[in-house]
């Protein structure tokens, strides 16, 4: 990360403290409800720059025998930490996304996420985040992520006819 990152201030019109932030779309794997398969979870605004979330871990999401796999929670903290940068009022993609696994993550246990926009330079965004499960003091993960700001529109230009529709 940068030393000469700035501080970033929410946004007047954010989603306000212990409001949930909107689905980012219905069939997004990371956050829609009608996602035939996804983690679903919901991004909960805090103070400032900040955020919580919640995620089951459901059987379908095992990798080794009884716990959780990598590559789902690696997901699940890139929905909560590109979620957070709406705070902000700006769309963000994902540039770059490292975890750290402290402990194994049961089936059947409940992640509780929690994010802080870091800080950022032009177009980029840095955010941290950990998770534990139930207890604050004992981490199971944590987590960094470079998000960059993005022209929604130029962005999926040439993506948006290969778009699933819920329904379809
Ligand atoms: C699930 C998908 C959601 C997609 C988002 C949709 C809508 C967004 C709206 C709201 C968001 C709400 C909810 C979102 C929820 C979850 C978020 C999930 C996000 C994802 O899951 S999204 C999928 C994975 N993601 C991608 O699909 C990106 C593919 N990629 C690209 O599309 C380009 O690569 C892009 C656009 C990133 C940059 O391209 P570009 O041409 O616009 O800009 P450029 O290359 O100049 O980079 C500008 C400055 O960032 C630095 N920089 C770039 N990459 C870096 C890296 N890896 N490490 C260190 N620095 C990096 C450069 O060094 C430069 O820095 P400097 O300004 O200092 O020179």
């Amino acid at each position: 990360m940068p030393t000469d990152i700035e501080p970033l201030a929410r946004h007047p019109k954010a989603t306000r403290p212990g409001e949930k932030i909107g689905l980012h779309h219905s069939m997004c794997y990371g956050c829609g409800d009608e996602a035939p398969v996804g983690l679903r979870i919901t991004v909960v605004a805090g103070e400032g720059v900040t955020t919580t979330a919640t995620m089951k871990v459901e059987d379908w999401m095992q990798g080794g025998p009884g716990v959780i796999h990598g590559g789902v929670l690696s997901a699940a903290f890139d929905e909560v930490m590109g979620t957070t940068p709406l705070l902000l009022r700006k769309p963000v993609v994902t540039g770059h996304l490292a975890i750290d696994y402290a402990k194994p993550i049961p089936l059947g246990s409940t992640v509780h996420f929690t994010c802080e926009i870091l800080g950022g330079v032009g177009r980029k965004i840095y955010t941290r985040a950990y998770a534990h499960l139930g207890d604050p003091d004992v981490l199971v993960a944590g987590a960094h992520a470079l998000f960059i700001e993005i022209d929604l529109e130029k962005h999926f230009a040439g993506y948006r006819d290969k778009a699933v529709h819920a329904g379809e």
